[in-house]
């Protein structure tokens, strides 16, 4: 097995879902179908609720942001209070998640939204997700050898917890000492990595980030992060460029934590 050695100075793990700690298809064959099946439900039996309105909202500015794009989908501001209005309202939302998905954006406002949709799907125990295998036993390790681990992903800081709460292997959230989301900032932007480590009370060199996005381990890597890109099945390919650049592992059982950890 490769080894790959952890930095004396590192004592947080920082993890990525999608692709890192669960496997690509199973966000987009169970958890973005799901919101591709029911987003019209969903929106036509909670519409009159304030979460669903913010949500809405949201929505409703990233889409004013988003006007110059092509193909972008607006949604009209709330007029009148015919039941014709709310069904073209509805529908401008419903095409406006299907355009954002198509694109995989990772904006706050899709995000929120899936969040709240899931909700019901995994608290009725309709849906559990999957780890790859050496995932949980190597976090368990990590924190016994004094390691934090955190989580940092694009899906909402309540959809993480629902998640590592309703998993294949039951309950885990007590694994994590905290999440990060978007609203600390994109992971793409450097001083996201920044404002997690004053977060946690660290230094940037202090956290490993573990992800499968090089854009994404490029800006940690500005921030003084060290990182680790992580290679699964069904994750997207890298270039020969990224793999001799890039320290990659395979599985989490390849990283060597330091000696005193
Ligand atoms: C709670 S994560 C659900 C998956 C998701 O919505 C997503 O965008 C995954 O992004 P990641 O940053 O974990 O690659
Ligand atoms: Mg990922």
């Amino acid at each position: 097995m490769v080894v790959l050695s952890v930095p004396a100075e590192v004592t947080v793990i920082l993890l990525d879902i999608e692709g890192t700690t669960t496997p690509i298809a199973f966000v987009k064959d169970t958890l973005f179908s799901y919101i591709k099946e029911n987003v019209k439900e969903y929106l036509q039996t909670h519409w009159e609720e304030e979460e669903c309105q913010q949500d809405v909202s949201l929505l409703r500015k990233q889409a004013e942001k988003d006007s110059h794009l092509d193909g972008a989908v607006p949604i009209p501001a709330a007029s009148g209070s015919g039941a014709d209005d709310l069904q073209q309202m509805i529908q401008a939302v419903v095409d406006n998640v299907f355009w954002q998905m198509s694109l995989d954006r990772k904006t706050t406002a899709l995000k929120q939204l899936q969040g709240h949709m899931w909700r019901a799907a995994f608290t009725a125990g309709h849906m559990k997700t999957e780890f790859f295998e050496d995932v949980v036993p190597a976090v368990r390790k990590w924190r016994d050898a004094g390691m934090k681990v955190y989580i940092y992903s694009s899906g909402s800081v309540e959809a993480q917890k629902l998640l590592f709460g309703h998993s294949t292997e039951g309950n885990i959230l007590e694994l994590f000492d905290g999440y990060f989301d978007t609203n600390i900032g994109y992971k793409v932007e450097s001083e996201s990595y920044r404002k997690i480590a004053d977060s946690i009370g660290c230094s940037t060199n202090n956290i490993l980030f573990l992800t499968d996005v090089t854009l994404e381990a490029s800006a940690a890597e500005e921030a003084d992060v060290h990182v680790a890109v992580v290679v699964r099945p069904g994750n997207a390919g890298l270039t020969d460029d990224e793999k001799t650049y890039y320290s990659l592992i395979t599985s989490f059982r390849e990283l060597c934590l330091p000696a005193s950890s």
